[in-house]
């Protein structure tokens, strides 16, 4: 599918080509572009950009990004968290930030979700989507998200275009990457922070040498941002490759699954 979208006045054409997307992520993606087909792509007036995403991840130490994460294609459900409660229990337990997911067929998520973790928690909250139109990122700064996640996968080339949009909203952005290929395009957008995701999210794959291969090449191409290890953590010994070298951690289904929120988020990131 190409989808060709205007937003009027405050940013260019983007062209989008969905059919590049395979597997799994490819479904989703086509979903929420039919999701959002006859959205209004303008952005509205410039935001002021706090950074609070990205300062919360510059912290000494390794950070927690923490997600509130009810459901997902690799483990069907995982438990039915009330978002804010879970928020809370996250930040109780040190989290430096939330990841929330917003879709609603594979991962349980809702806008209300978002909004009720923006507004009752004091560290800054990720919108955790599949953003495929400018509109979802209106929405994310509507809904109070310091931060959106663009996946390189899905965006490709317009993955600038798209870090553009984020900072007029007043967003930091999530750039999200699985291999040397996307890498490249998150540098060379000028990405602030980059994500590397261990799962393949065409096969739901995850291999943890992934995120200090590609943390290692982007710090060897001087690169000074932001730098977070995605997916698949379980225990403090899985952080060990990633504790010297990564700014931040994104966990979501060892710690949404715990039972027990907070001491599962302390117990992960003890050193
Ligand atoms: O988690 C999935 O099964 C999944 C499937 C398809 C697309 C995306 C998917 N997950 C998004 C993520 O990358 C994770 O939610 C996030 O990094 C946390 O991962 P984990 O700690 O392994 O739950």
């Amino acid at each position: 599918m190409l989808t060709r979208m205007s937003a009027r006045d405050d940013t260019a054409l983007v062209t989008l080509h969905f059919d590049r997307v395979p597997g799994v992520l490819g479904r989703i993606v086509h979903e929420r572009a039919a999701d959002y087909a006859a959205a209004e792509p303008a952005l509205g007036a410039t935001r002021a950009r706090t950074h609070r995403f990205e300062t919360a991840l510059r912290q000494p130490g390794l950070s927690l990004i923490a997600e509130v994460k009810r459901a997902s294609p690799s483990q069907g459900a995982i438990a039915p968290l009330d978002p804010l409660d879970a928020a809370r229990a996250y930040e109780a337990g040190g989290a430096r930030a939330i990841s929330v997911l917003t879709e609603p067929r594979h991962f349980d998520g809702t806008a209300q979700a978002l909004r009720d973790v923006a507004g009752g928690v004091a560290v800054p909250a990720l919108r955790k989507d599949f953003v495929v139109h400018p509109a979802m990122l209106r929405e994310a700064a509507e809904w109070g998200a310091s931060a959106a996640l663009l996946m390189v996968s899905v965006l490709h080339e317009a993955t600038a275009e798209y870090l553009h949009m984020a900072h007029h909203l007043g967003l930091d952005a999530l750039v999200e990457v699985h291999d040397e290929r996307e890498l490249d395009i998150a540098l060379e957008a000028g990405a602030p922070i980059i994500g590397v995701n261990n799962r393949d999210l065409t096969t739901l794959h995850i291999d943890l040498a992934v995120s200090p291969r590609l943390i290692r090449r982007a710090r060897d191409a001087g690169f000074g941002g932001v730098l977070v290890a995605e997916s698949g953590y379980r225990t403090p010994q899985d952080l060990a490759s990633v504790r010297d070298l990564a700014d931040a951690v994104l966990v979501g289904s060892s710690l949404a699954g715990s039972g027990d929120l907070t001491r599962a988020a302390r117990d992960l990131m003890r050193a």
